[in-house]
């Protein structure tokens, strides 16, 4: 099990900071989406030139013009780039396609799809599925970790990332689902004890 950091509403300065600070117990870097949107692809291309080797998702959500924003999210030192699950079929197969090309991954975010949409790309797609409770449904519809359900409809040998108010208390219940990778953003990045949380989570995960 792996723990992605996500790095969201900070300058790129402050996510390296952030992950410096962390580096030691968590595996993979998201450079959130948020980054991307206010800083374009020098937010991926910083952060893969700090942490040359972890894992960079640069988490773009795709939902049209795949080609186009996957190859910049590789050329910038990405080695996995996200799509949106709700997104037309052509767009997560250009998304695939231009990940094959560079010998890098695919993230499938199921943000608002249905089971039988998350069960069809499971079985067509050999990327992460990302199940997701989103900020607003959390801030806005008070939804929570508690809320992150994978479905079990999925390809068994999908791998799965779960992502959404992720915190030490509610990690421990969904380690029992066995995700490939936990997203954990602002219980790590927007408190104030950053590097106790982070230990605490990778204890968690390694049981
Ligand atoms: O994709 C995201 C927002 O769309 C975040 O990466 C994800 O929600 C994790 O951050 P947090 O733990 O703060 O919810």
């Amino acid at each position: 099990m792996n723990i992605q950091l996500a790095l969201d509403r900070m300058t790129i300065d402050e996510a390296i900071k952030m992950a410096k600070q962390v580096e030691q117990y968590i595996d993979w870097i998201e450079v959130g989406t948020s980054l991307i949107k206010e800083y374009g692809m020098e937010s991926v291309k910083s952060l893969k030139a700090a942490f040359p080797d972890k894992t960079i998702v640069a988490d773009i959500k795709t939902m049209d013009n795949a080609k186009y924003e996957f190859k910049l999210c590789f050329e910038a030192g990405a080695d996995v780039a996200t799509v949106m699950g709700v997104a037309p079929d052509a767009t997560i197969q250009t998304c695939m396609e231009t990940a094959a090309d560079y010998g890098k991954h695919v993230m499938i975010d199921l943000l608002n799809t249905t089971e039988k949409r998350a069960e069809t790309l499971s079985e067509t797609y050999d990327a992460i599925l990302c199940v997701h409770v989103s900020k607003d449904q959390q801030e806005i519809e008070g939804q929570s970790t508690t809320s992150i359900r994978i479905p079990g409809n999925l390809h068994p040998e999908s791998l799965i990332a779960a992502a959404g108010g992720i915190t030490s208390k509610t990690l421990s219940e969904l380690v029992t689902l066995k995700p490939h990778v936990v997203i954990v953003g602002s219980a790590i990045t927007k408190t104030a004890h950053s590097v106790e949380s982070a230990k605490q989570m990778k204890e968690i995960i390694k049981g």
